[in-house]
């Protein structure tokens, strides 16, 4: 099966796609490496801006059978499962702070997060997503949870988290 694992950039894609993909015997990779090695995309700045229907295609005809699919674009590419992580955006902020995100930056992916961007997206894309709140889980927690779903036969399971709430507790984040 081809899993891809999306979300806003610090909610734990990296580190769950590698447990996930360990855990599976699955293939391992993610967007951004496979975009420089394919040189698919243009370097805008410090960041490099990826065609996703360029990267779709190619990858679609690229990778294993057996791959777990890391990054946040990765809902893009054609794939038998979406698995979209979500964080509380107030750990969301706090980890990109740590990671020298500009502020600016901070508050977009923030924002997203608050406002479930990247669920919207995915389904969009695809039909079997599946949205895991990683709040308060291990990285080992939620990947057997996101095991014993799909083992289980789930195909589809959104709409499981509603920010709202927090917007007091992260409207610092969000000012520009
Ligand atoms: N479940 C978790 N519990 C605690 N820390 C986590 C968890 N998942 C990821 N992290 C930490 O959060 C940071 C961002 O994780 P990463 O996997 O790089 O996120 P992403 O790939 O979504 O940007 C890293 O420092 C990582 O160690």
């Amino acid at each position: 099966m081809r899993i891809a694992i999306t979300g806003t950039p610090g909610v734990g894609k990296t580190t769950v796609s590698k447990l996930l993909a360990g855990r599976l015997g699955y293939e391992y990779t993610s967007v951004k490496d496979f975009a420089v090695e394919h040189g698919i995309g243009k370097r805008v700045g410090d960041e490099i801006e990826i065609d996703v229907d360029e990267l779709a295609e190619i990858m679609d005809e690229t990778i294993g059978k057996n791959v777990v699919i890391d990054g946040h674009l990765s809902h893009y590419v054609p794939v038998d499962f979406v698995i979209v992580l979500r964080a509380d955006p107030k750990i969301v902020a706090q980890r990109l702070i740590e990671r020298d995100y500009l502020k600016k930056k901070v508050g977009e992916n923030v924002e997203a997060e608050l406002i479930d961007e990247i669920l919207v997206e995915a389904l969009e894309e695809n039909e079997n997503v599946i949205e895991v709140d990683t709040t308060g889980k291990t990285p080992e927690e939620i990947v057997e949870e996101i095991v014993h779903l799909l083992e289980g036969g789930v195909k589809r399971r959104v709409g499981i988290v509603d920010w709202s709430d927090r917007f007091d507790d992260i409207v610092e984040y969000l000012r520009r």
